[in-house]
Parts: structure tokens; sequence; C-alpha cells
């Protein structure tokens, strides 16, 4: 069930108030973005290549800093904390690069315990009983399928028992049916309490999956809502990313 954001406080959101950013010599990526999701939820964040999805992901957890404006996550500056502080903060907000990012002559059991040298043997083989691949603990990536390593990453970040969970572009170059299996997860960790920042480029896994859509257009946010406003808008700059998807979807 859909969390209800009427009763989310400071203490469960992620905020970004009027940030702007530009890298040397570039025009500006964000450029007054202010927008408010629930960290209960799941959220994808749309927009066309280039658009600043990443470096808004990014911007949640400290890995950049804005120029101007504010982020808070969870009722605290981020983009003022010390680097320190923004380590303990990645532990419970992990962020997922798009590669797996696996050591592959390292078995997965010993992959997920790479993110936690501590965890028990049971945090770890529950991590990877929740992404469905416990029976594969022994084995090593290079034996499994780009979309089973995809939820090795996730196993990794979960062994950290994380409150929310960044993900950059999670099924990006997987095949139907390896992307499935990871909204799946997805699914699951959502109806378990687990939100998340998804970015995507893949807008079939909006409807049923996402509880909100963030579109970034121009620096700004350009849409922020139930998938279906996204999905059915009318609006040029959402349409412009819609129709290719929609056209796509048409061919089954
Ligand atoms: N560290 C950086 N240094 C310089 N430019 C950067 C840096 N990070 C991002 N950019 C630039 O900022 C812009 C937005 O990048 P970002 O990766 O957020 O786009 P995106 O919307 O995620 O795109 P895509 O969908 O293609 O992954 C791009 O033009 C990119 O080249």
């Amino acid at each position: 069930m859909t969390p209800d954001t009427s009763t989310a406080t400071k203490e469960d959101t992620l905020r970004f108030t009027d940030v702007r950013v530009a890298f040397e010599q570039g025009r500006r990526v964000l450029d007054g973005m202010t927008a408010e999701v629930s960290t209960r939820e799941l959220t994808f964040i749309a927009g066309a290549s280039g658009s600043g999805k990443s470096v808004l992901c990014r911007m949640a957890v400290g890995l950049l800093r804005p120029d101007s404006g504010s982020v808070e996550l969870w009722g605290e500056r981020v983009d003022t904390q010390p680097e320190r502080e923004l380590v303990r903060l990645r532990r419970r907000a992990p962020y997922l690069v798009q590669g797996p990012a696996l050591l592959d002559w390292r078995t997965l059991r010993e992959n997920v315990r790479l993110a936690d040298p501590s965890a028990a043997e049971d945090a770890v083989e529950s991590a990877l009983e929740q992404v469905g691949l416990l029976e594969w603990a022994d084995r090593l990536p290079p034996e499994l399928g780009p979309g089973a390593k995809k939820r090795t990453a996730i196993a990794r970040a979960l062994v950290l028992k994380p409150r929310y969970l960044l993900l950059d572009e999670p099924t990006t170059g997987l095949d139907r049916r390896a992307a499935s299996q990871v909204e799946e997860v997805l699914s699951s960790l959502k109806s378990q309490g687990l939100g998340g920042l998804v970015v995507t480029h893949d807008y079939r896994q909006l409807r049923g999956l996402a509880d909100r859509v963030l579109v970034v257009a121009q620096g700004r946010c350009a849409y922020l809502g139930p998938p279906e406003g996204f999905l059915e808008s009318s609006a040029p700059e959402l349409q412009v990313l819609t129709a290719p998807f929609m056209e796509g979807a048409t061919d089954g």
C-alpha cells in the first residue's frame, strides 16, 4: 500500500531547496531545483539524458555538493555535513552506482560481507535471501547474469540494514526478465517499508512500482506526483519524454 505522505514528517523526507550546480565552464545542470519526497516511498527520477538525474541522486547523500541551495535528509543538512558524517549517512542510505561493482574472485557471500565485515552470517544470508540469491551464496559473480549481479549489489546494500536506498539506473542494460526480477526486489523491499530513489530511463516500470515520479527538466522539478500523472500528461515537456516510450510500449 502507498504510504500516506500527508503524515510524513521531516524525519522521513528528502528535501532539495533551490539547488543550483554547474560544472567547470558548463551550463547549470540544476538551476533552482526544489522538491521534497518521502523516504518511505519509492520515487523514480525521470528526465532526458544529461538532465541531471544522477547529479540529483548523488547530491542526496553528499557525493556532490550544490553551488547554492540546500539538501536535507531526515531533517539534517546534507550539503554542509563533513565527510566523516556523510560516510555514516551513506551506510543508512547507500547509493548504488550503475554497474554492479562486484569483486569477481569473491563469492556472493564474500561480496555482500565486504559492505560490513562485522555482519553476522545470518545477516549476510538474509540479505541474499531478500534478493532471491541465497542458493547462489557460494558462487562467483562471473557465473551470474547481469540481473543477478545487480541483485547481489542490492544485497550488499541491504546487509547495512539501510533506511533508504538510492539506485542509479538499476535495470539499464538488462533484458526484460532480469529487469523484472530487479523490479520484484524493489517492490518487495517497498512492501517491507524500505523506500528508495531510483534513476530510470525505463518508464514501463513506473506503473505499479513507483509511488512518485520526479521529472528533471531545465534544471528544475518539472513534475512530482504519481506515475499516472506523468505518463498521461499532455504537458509538452513531459510528453517529449513519454512519447517514445508509449510508441515502444505498443510494440509489445
Ligand atoms: N563530476 C562532473 N563533472 C563535470 N560534469 C558533470 C559531472 N557530473 C555530471 N556532469 C554533467 O552534468 C550533466 C548531467 O549529468 P547526469 O549524469 O546527472 O545526467 P543524467 O540525467 O543522469 O543523464 P543520463 O540519463 O544520460 O545518465 C551532464 O552534462 C554531465 O556531463
